[in-house]
């Protein structure tokens, strides 16, 4: 605009073009300040938007926004700046043009006043507009300095936060001036001010979520800090037979310290705060509270000593203290009151929380002290508990014998417990945030995948680094031998595959609610069929053999599964979850089957126990279920899935494992077991013992179990005759390492060919090379077995167990009639009798057929898993147990998986053709609404097998 002519005709021509076009321009200029007046009414809107907004992202919104509209005016600034410019031109124009042409010149005189009126009333407007100006910036400079945001240490949002209000200063200074040289300097800030929002908004990472996840954090910290006071009365529980759901019942009750009880602790006549049930007479106040805590430690200490009449002394001593009567003056109805304790210890803390600063270090000691105390009593009171509960009505045996061998092992236990405190908690945390504004833009998958991973290992370190599972770092590289429980099986990454461990998902839970409760709606949204019809009508018995495989490949695969996985449950439950209410009045996670009215075998109206598998996960989250057997196929059924289970069974001479010697045969089985609890032939023919607790579970599987212990045994022997300076650590070794190459070479060579057909194991790498060594090892592959793989798809082999098991001398001629499994689960007698014994099993395993895999299961299994021989309908049904034990695991349905594997989803039954027979077709149409609701079990089982071997 302004530009300086050279003085000839034609620049002057130019300049008069100028002029005119200058005068326009100014014109323009002036009738923008109507706009402008526009601009400043947002600004303003926005300044007190920005004051009242809460939320960070709408600020910086607000802030880029508004800084856009400072912009404009320093813009202004600069225009206003530009008419000064062009003022001094005119003067000068009019000088050179009046000397040439007076006309021209009285025009230049008119672009003058012009130029001068319009920089007059730009600057007029712009004067008024600089309080608002430094007003906005102020109020910018207050909102930034609030936003301290996680991931940005203090010092360097102080430091831009600084920076970026000097530049707003010295802004403020220049304008308030609006002197035209300084005016320049304007435009420096201008962009310096730019830059430094880019880099605010950078280093703080500036979004709607980072602030909301503050918010969060502070809230997950809050009732972590509360879930600390959950997990220590927790503990209490943990080692017991507690139902978990009385840990639920008790959790939210409890006073936290970040939350103060809702009913305050009682007070004396002088406002001091007495202990419950005070015995002690203690002076109130913060001395009360030292005191009460020396006192703890003195019964303790007491406690402690042996000599029963004095602990009993103290531990009377104690329990008043605790405001709780001894045994010795409760009725027996009155006992196992463990809430009642657990409430009282919430009170105590309540109380310390209140007066306890003063002594915290003691109160800390008192506090394990009195904890410690109470798990003492808790296992007393359990003891005698129990002792009472075995004087009154046993009941149904089958119940035991079936929980027995799905019982959850000590450390699962330990385990499931920390689990049920966890999902409480996420439920709580999930309810509060529900409630609460800030969770307006996360979704429920949002949280639950934010409280996963969160970090718990300082508040809840994991207990399971113990001399039964050492977890020692780093992991020996050179190490010969592998571990009972998998640790450092992979040397990256060490706990996979571990015993204990969660199994893998791998898709999201389908449960209920997202977190816990078992999948029981349909696509549709109404109830999904009852697994018992669905086992009726799809699952029948049907008896068609299969023509190529004997039942040895039944057998083997159920020994390879117990290798693989088992996610137990709490077995002291099963016995009472076959009330249809036992959801209710027993424990949630009983799950009855109804039977349905038009049942082949079961009494309608009746209901058929099932109890949820034990929680496992070890974060806040959703449910997840442990396997506590280690996941790689190392032969853990014959040796262990920890070092404990492991050196129970050993001889501890010679690397020898325990056996039992038939007295009438001569030949060894598994050693013998103490316990008779589930064992319907006990005691005069024991169950027996072995790396995996479900080994008795009938007697084919005794007897393979046993020949595996019989090749171990073999191999030491042979190994020792040769090796004669080796002791009995190294040969057991080696030969444990034999036996499970050569377990695996089974699997390899011969099992799986079998089951996946040739094709599948040669395109897959699956088996063993001929010499050389497997190239292909991935340590980014995790071994953890799958949900799926667990629930549903490696429980294909129940299809194929055959009712009868035969008993055949070495020429294949009968030696014993057949054993029906439905009379044998739980019974070794069989393996006692002098001809029809593991070997007479053996050799009818291998020189019979299986049932085929198809969706028909043995009634065997179907009605009469773990019957009572001889009581009608005492029996389970494993079909049943398969399709709720998916739903209770929260695997999606049959179709969820076709698509994860990458096979076109089902979008109708008809489209299921061709993958399944048309008989099967209308049978699934029969039970399920849509093709949509197909439990994985039964879908897979219901598919057409592919060409096997
Ligand atoms: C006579 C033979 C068998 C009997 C009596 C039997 C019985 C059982 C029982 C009672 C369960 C527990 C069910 C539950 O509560 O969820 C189970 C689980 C299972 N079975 Fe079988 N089964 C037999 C054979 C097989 C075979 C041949 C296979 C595979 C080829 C197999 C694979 C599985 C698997 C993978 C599980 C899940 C284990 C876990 O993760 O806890 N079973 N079986
Ligand atoms: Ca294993």
């Amino acid at each position: 605009m302004s530009r300086i002519t050279d003085g000839n005709d034609s620049s002057s021509l130019q300049g008069t073009n100028s002029f005119s076009s200058a005068q326009a321009f100014n014109h323009q200029r002036v009738a923008n300040l109507q706009n402008s007046q526009q601009i400043l009414t947002e600004l303003r809107a926005g300044v007190t938007a920005v004051q009242e907004e809460h939320n960070v992202q709408q600020v910086l919104l607000l802030l880029r926004n508004n800084a856009n509209l400072c912009f404009k005016f320093i813009n202004m600034f600069q225009e206003s700046y530009n008419t000064v410019e062009e003022k001094k031109e005119a003067v000068k124009n009019v000088g050179i043009l009046a000397s040439l042409n007076p006309l021209a010149g009285n025009s230049a005189k008119d672009e003058l006043n012009n130029a001068e009126g319009a920089h007059k009333t730009i600057k007029g407007f712009l004067t008024s507009t600089l309080h608002e100006l430094t007003t906005a910036f102020t109020s910018f400079s207050a909102a930034i300095g609030s936003i301290k945001l996680r991931g940005v240490t203090e010092g360097q949002v102080t430091t831009v936060i600084s920076n970026f209000e000097t530049h707003i200063r010295d802004l403020t200074d220049e304008v308030s001036k609006t002197s035209n040289v300084q005016i320049k300097k304007v435009e420096e800030h201008e962009a310096k001010m730019r830059s430094l929002l880019e880099e605010l908004s950078d280093k703080l990472k500036l979004d709607a979520n980072d602030r909301l996840e503050a918010q969060f954090i502070k809230k997950q910290k809050e009732l972590l800090r509360k879930m600390q006071t959950y997990v220590i009365s927790g503990n209490l529980l943990i080692d017991s037979t507690f139902d978990l759901t009385l840990i639920k019942k008790t959790l939210p009750q409890l006073p936290s310290s970040s939350q103060p009880s809702s009913q305050p602790p009682p007070q004396s006549a002088d406002g001091k705060y007495l202990l419950p049930g005070d015995q002690l007479n203690m002076q109130m106040g913060e001395s009360f509270v030292c005191r009460y805590a020396k006192r703890v430690k003195q019964l303790f200490d007491c406690f402690q000593q042996t000599g029963p009449i004095l602990m009993k002394n103290c531990r009377q001593r104690f329990m008043s203290l605790i405001g709780k009567k001894t045994m010795e003056e409760e009725s027996v109805g009155g006992l196992c009151q463990t809430d009642e304790l657990i409430a009282r210890l919430g009170e105590l803390q309540e109380l310390k929380r209140v007066k306890g600063d003063g002594c915290r270090k003691s109160l800390g000691e008192a506090d394990h002290m009195m904890i410690r105390f109470l798990i003492f009593v808790k296992k007393e009171e359990d003891e005698f508990y129990n002792v009472s509960k075995m004087s009154g009505p046993t009941p149904f045996r089958s119940f035991f014998s079936y929980g027995k061998s799905m019982s959850a092992k000590a450390q699962a236990v330990q385990l499931s417990n920390r689990s049920a405190i966890l999902l409480t908690t996420t439920k709580m945390l999930l309810g509060e945030l529900q409630d609460d504004s800030f969770a307006f833009s996360m979704s429920r998958d949002d949280e639950l995948q934010k409280l996963r991973g969160y970090d718990l290992s300082r508040i809840l370190p994991e207990n399971d680094n113990n001399r039964c599972t050492p977890k020692n770092l780093p992991c020996n590289r050179a190490a010969k031998y592998r571990t009972f429980d998998g640790w450092c099986n992979n040397l990256k990454h060490p706990e996979f595959g571990n015993t204990f461990n969660e199994l893998k998902r791998l898709l999201p839970p389908a449960y209920e609610d997202g977190i816990d409760e078992p999948r029981s709606f349909s696509s549709s949204g109404n109830l999904l069929p009852n697994p018992r019809v669905i086992s009726n009508v799809v699952h029948h018995d049907k008896n068609i053999q299969d023509p190529m495989h004997s039942h040895m490949l039944m057998q083997l695969g159920q020994l390879i599964d117990h290798d693989l996985t088992h996610s137990p449950f709490d077995d002291s439950l099963l016995a009472n979850c076959s009330s249809c209410d036992s959801s209710r009045t027993v424990s949630v996670n009983c799950v009855p089957i109804p039977i349905p009215s038009d049942d082949p075998h079961f009494l309608p109206g009746t209901c058929l126990s099932f109890v949820r598998s034990i929680p496992g996960q070890r974060q806040l989250g959703a449910r997840n279920q442990l396997n506590q057997v280690s996941s790689f196929l190392d032969a853990s059924p014959i040796y262990g899935s920890t070092v404990c289970e492991a050196e129970v069974l050993r001889e501890m001479e010679g690397g020898r494992l325990l056996t039992a010697r038939s007295q009438w045969n001569g030949r060894d089985t598994l050693p013998q077991r103490d316990e008779v609890d589930e064992c319907r032939s006990a005691p005069q023919f024991p169950c027996f013992q072995a790396g995996d607790d479900r080994n008795s579970q009938h007697p084919a599987l005794v007897s393979l179990q046993s020949i595996l212990l019989r090749e171990h045994n073999r191999i030491a022997d042979e190994l020792s005759s040769i090796n004669r300076d080796w002791r009995d650590e190294q040969i057991y070794q080696e030969t444990r390492r034999i036996v499970s190459a050569q377990w695996a070479h089974i699997v390899y060579s011969e099992y799986l060919p079998k089951i996946l057909g040739r094709e599948v194991v040669e395109k897959e790498e699956l088996l063993p090379l001929q010499s050389g060594h497997f190239e292909g090892y991935d340590s980014e592959c995790d071994a953890t077995i799958s949900q799926p793989f667990a629930t549903a798809a490696f429980r294909f082999g129940h299809s194929t167990i055959g009712r009868y098991f035969s008993r055949l001398d070495p020429h294949f001629r009968p030696v014993a009639p057949d054993v029906d499994i439905a009379d044998n689960f739980d019974n070794t007698t069989v393996i006692y009798d002098s001809e029809g014994s593991v070997d007479s099993i053996v050799l009818g395993l291998v020189s019979t057929g299986q049932m085929a895999l198809d969706r028909h299961v043995t009634d065997g299994v179907r009605n009469r898993l773990f019957s009572v021989p001889g009581v009608p309908r005492s029996g389970l049904d494993l079909i049943s147990i398969n399709i709720m034990r998916g739903r209770d695991h929260g695997i999606g349905s049959y179709n969820v998986y076709r698509e994860y594997c990458g096979l076109p989803k089902a979008l109708s039954f008809f489209s299921l053709k061709g993958v399944m027979r048309d008989e099967t077709i209308e049978r699934l149409q029969t039970v399920y609404e849509s093709a949509e609701d197909i439990d994985l079990y039964t879908g897979i089982v219901s598919e057409l097998p592919l060409e096997g071997d």
